[in-house]
Order: structure tokens, then C-alpha cells, then sequence
């Protein structure tokens, strides 16, 4: 038996099937995302945290102390364990659960090697060097299903664990950030090889991109069919692109896997959950493209202040966002959502910097979301390591608060 706790009430998987074709809001007892998600002001925002399982929760690194960082991601158990610890410990405060993973599981799955080293954070020993790499160090043909069914298994078992306290995100990183990764062999400061390479082999790069998107649309897919309820795609390394090279390698394939997903899903008469796309550090440039990607919700950094997004939304797309879903999940022509965006070292500063930056970020009168529009509330990027994890409670506890009298109020104050 397993010495993590709550390891013991494993349950069985018996309405599996019958939960791929079901609407993703269906058995919930929390849906205020998914509500928010597609275009509803809610009677408050509901929130999650980008890396919410992660290394600032105790019970995560004690489970590290003997597990390696991608044997926690390929074993469910464990994966779903981690994925529920921060809602067990902030009880209602915590509207969505993201399944614990890592955007690098892609490349992986594609046939490269992937570490994690302690303290570095992501290492590949053989990146791509040259085009000549992708025929050479990557499969011609990747069976997603089977590469990454340890994923499926641990959305699987989380959805069980959850029992629809909170809906599930599944996730995946965009092709830009995955090639990134994949050239530069790991983390950079200035990512100079990788965009030496979108420079010199523009054509090849495309193809690559193409790849990789291919690859996340199937994984994104899986995901859902195994019960994924909302589906992000994190492009974190889109500002390090200039904006004409953002419209170039990296939004047409965020277009590409939400359009792709909702085809896909839509020939299989399996409601499309909402999408979300983050484009970290892209938006003070290309916001109004963004929108128009064909996701349900855009986050947003800090960068962004979150009125001008709004007025950006308005104008960029007029009454609603800009698909039809053939699959009948999403209200047509919903208004877009937004998503975040406190900056995540705000976490730092004690109870009343926290409190008055939540103000800052939700307050209209204060330049925030104010309580007009769906809006989903995060941080604007990951949450770090060293934040205490009774700052975060300060954190959702504001957001409840302070929401809530926001969208009675309509934030007519
Ligand atoms: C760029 C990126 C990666 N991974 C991810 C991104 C995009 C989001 C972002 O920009 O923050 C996404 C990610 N990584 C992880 C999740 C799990 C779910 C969650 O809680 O959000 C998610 C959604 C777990 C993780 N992924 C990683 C950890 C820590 C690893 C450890 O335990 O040593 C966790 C909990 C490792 C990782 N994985 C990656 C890096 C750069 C690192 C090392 C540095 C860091 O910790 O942020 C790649």
C-alpha cells in the first residue's frame, strides 16, 4: 500500500465511457469556470493558479524527496495525488483542479530525451542542431495515445479523486515554447540558438511548428476523451518574439490546434471543452490577434492592465468571440473571457500588499476586470517556489471577497 495519504481510496474507473461524451460542466458541483469560460459574469470570479501543484506546497516536495520530478508525471497515482493536494488544502477557495504534468512530456513523447536536473530545471542532452535533426532524432509517426496514456490514466483517476468538487484542466505547451525547448536544450536567457533557427531555416521551423501542433491537437484530444474539463495551451516563451515573428511562429499554430481540436471533437460528437490560450508576454503587441485564435478564454500577464484588455476584447471582437462550434458545447458568438493577472511576487509582500494589488486587479475604478465581463482570476504567470503557502490563502480569500461585492455591485462604485 502507499505511504501517500489518501493513496488508499483509489476507485475504480466503471463510468469511464460513458464520460467522453458527456459535457464537460456535467456531474459538476462547482462550475464556475467552465460558466465564466464561456462568456457568463458569474456571481464571482472563480480562480485557479498556474503551477498551483508545484514546489511551494510542502506535501509535493516531500513526495519528490523520493520520486523524480517525470516518475511523478508518468505514474497516475502519484500525478493524480499531487494534482489534488492544493484543493484538499484550500478547501473551497479553488475552482479548478490542472492535472500535474509538464509541458516537455510533448518532445518526450516525440522521442527526445528530457531530464529535469535539481536546481536547473529542464535539460535535453541531444537537442535539434540542424533541420537535418527532426528527420534523425524524431519519429516520423508519434502514437500520442500510447506515448502519453499515463496522462489519460492520471486525468482518469483525478476525475475519480475530485468527484466533481472542481472541474480538471488538461494542458499542453504551444509549438513555439515546445521548439524552444527542444533547439536550446533547455532553459536560456536569450533562447539566442532556437530563434537563430525560426531566422535561418524559416521554412523548416514552420514545419517543425506544424509537427508539434499536430502532436498537441491529438494530445488535447486524449485529454478531453479521458475527461479533461477545460483544456490552457501555454505559450510562455511568446514575448521573446518580436511581433511580426509572434504573427509568424507562433500564432498560426494556436490557431491551428483549437481550430483542429474543436474539428476533431466535433467529428467525434465529443463537446469541446473551453480553451484557453496564455501568450506570456505577447499581448502588449498582439492582443486583438489573440482573441481571434479561436479560444474561449485569453490569459493574461501582468503586463497588461486589465481594462485596456477589456476595451481590446470589445473592439477586437464585437459581441462575442469568433467561432462557431460545430459541436454544440460552446454557445455560439459567447463573449471571450480573460483570465489572471496579479503579479506572482505580489505572493511576497504580505497580507496587505496582497490585498490591495487583488483590489488593484479586480476594481475597475482601480484600472481592473471590474465586474462587467467573464473573467476567470490567476496570476499572471506561474506561481514560484519560495511564496508561503498561507500567502496564497490571502490570495484566494481576497479574490472571494472582493469579487464577489464587484459583480453584485456590478462595480458601479
Ligand atoms: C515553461 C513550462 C514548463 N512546464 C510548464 C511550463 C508552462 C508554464 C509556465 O510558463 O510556468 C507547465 C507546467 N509544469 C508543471 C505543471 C503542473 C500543473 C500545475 O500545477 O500548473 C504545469 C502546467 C509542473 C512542474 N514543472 C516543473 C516543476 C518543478 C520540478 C521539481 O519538482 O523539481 C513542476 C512542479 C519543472 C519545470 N518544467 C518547466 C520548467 C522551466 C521547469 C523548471 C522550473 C520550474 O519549476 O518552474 C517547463
Amino acid at each position: 500500500m502507499s505511504k501517500i495519504p489518501g493513496m488508499q481510496h483509489l476507485q475504480s474507473f466503471t463510468h469511464r465511457k460513458e464520460k467522453e461524451c458527456r459535457k464537460p460542466e456535467e456531474g459538476l458541483k462547482n462550475d464556475l469556470i467552465i460558466r465564466a469560460a464561456r462568456g457568463h459574469q458569474t456571481e464571482r470570479a472563480p480562480c485557479w493558479i498556474m503551477r498551483q501543484a508545484g514546489r511551494y506546497l510542502p506535501e509535493f516536495r516531500k513526495i519528490r524527496e523520493d520520486h523524480d520530478f517525470f516518475e511523478c508525471c508518468r505514474n497516475p497515482e502519484l500525478a493524480s495525488e499531487i494534482t489534488v493536494q492544493p484543493i484538499r488544502r484550500y478547501t473551497g477557495l479553488l475552482d479548478a483542479a490542472i492535472i500535474f504534468s509538464d509541458i516537455l512530456v510533448v518532445p518526450q513523447a516525440m522521442g527526445m530525451e528530457v531530464e529535469m536536473l535539481p536546481a536547473k530545471g529542464p535539460h535535453f542532452p541531444d537537442p535539434l542542431v540542424t533541420p537535418k535533426d527532426v528527420s534523425t532524432k524524431l519519429k516520423k509517426k508519434v502514437d500520442v495515445d500510447k506515448e502519453l496514456g499515463y496522462v489519460y490514466e492520471a486525468i482518469k483517476m483525478t476525475r475519480d479523486k475530485l468527484d466533481g468538487e472542481v472541474p480538471l484542466i488538461g494542458f499542453c505547451g504551444a509549438p513555439w515554447t515546445l521548439m524552444a525547448y527542444m533547439v536550446e536544450g533547455g532553459g536560456s536567457k536569450t533562447f539566442e540558438k532556437a530563434k537563430a533557427w525560426l531566422f535561418k531555416y524559416p521554412e523548416e521551423s514552420k514545419e517543425l511548428l506544424q509537427r508539434i501542433a499536430d502532436v498537441c491537437t491529438d494530445f488535447l484530444v486524449g485529454q478531453v476523451k479521458a475527461g479533461a474539463q477545460l483544456l490552457q495551451v501555454f505559450d510562455s516563451w511568446a514575448g521573446e518574439l518580436s511581433p511580426s515573428d509572434f504573427r509568424q511562429f507562433s500564432l498560426p499554430y494556436l490557431r491551428s490546434i483549437a481550430a483542429s481540436v474543436r474539428d476533431i471533437l466535433s467529428t467525434k460528437s465529443i463537446p469541446c471543452p473551453p480553451l484557453i490560450v496564455f501568450a506570456k508576454g505577447a499581448l502588449g503587441h498582439s492582443l486583438p490577434e489573440v482573441v481571434k485564435a479561436g479560444y474561449d478564454v485569453v490569459g493574461l500577464d501582468w503586463t497588461v492592465e486589465p481594462c485596456v484588455a477589456r476595451k481590446v476584447v470589445e473592439l477586437a471582437s464585437p459581441g462575442g468571440s469568433t467561432y462557431k462550434d460545430a459541436s454544440g458545447s460552446n454557445e455560439a458568438g459567447h463573449r471571450l473571457a480573460l483570465q489572471g493577472n496579479m503579479d506572482p511576487a505580489v505572493l511576497y509582500a504580505g497580507k496587505d500588499a496582497i490585498e490591495a494589488k487583488v483590489e488593484e486587479m479586480l476594481r475597475s475604478k482601480k484600472g481592473g476586470f471590474g465586474g462587467g465581463g467573464a473573467y476567470i482570476a490567476n496570476l499572471g504567470h506561474g506561481i514560484t517556489p519560495g511564496v508561503d503557502p498561507e500567502a496564497v490563502r490571502i490570495y484566494l480569500k481576497a479574490v472571494h471577497r472582493i469579487s464577489r461585492e464587484v459583480n453584485s455591485a456590478q462595480d458601479e462604485e
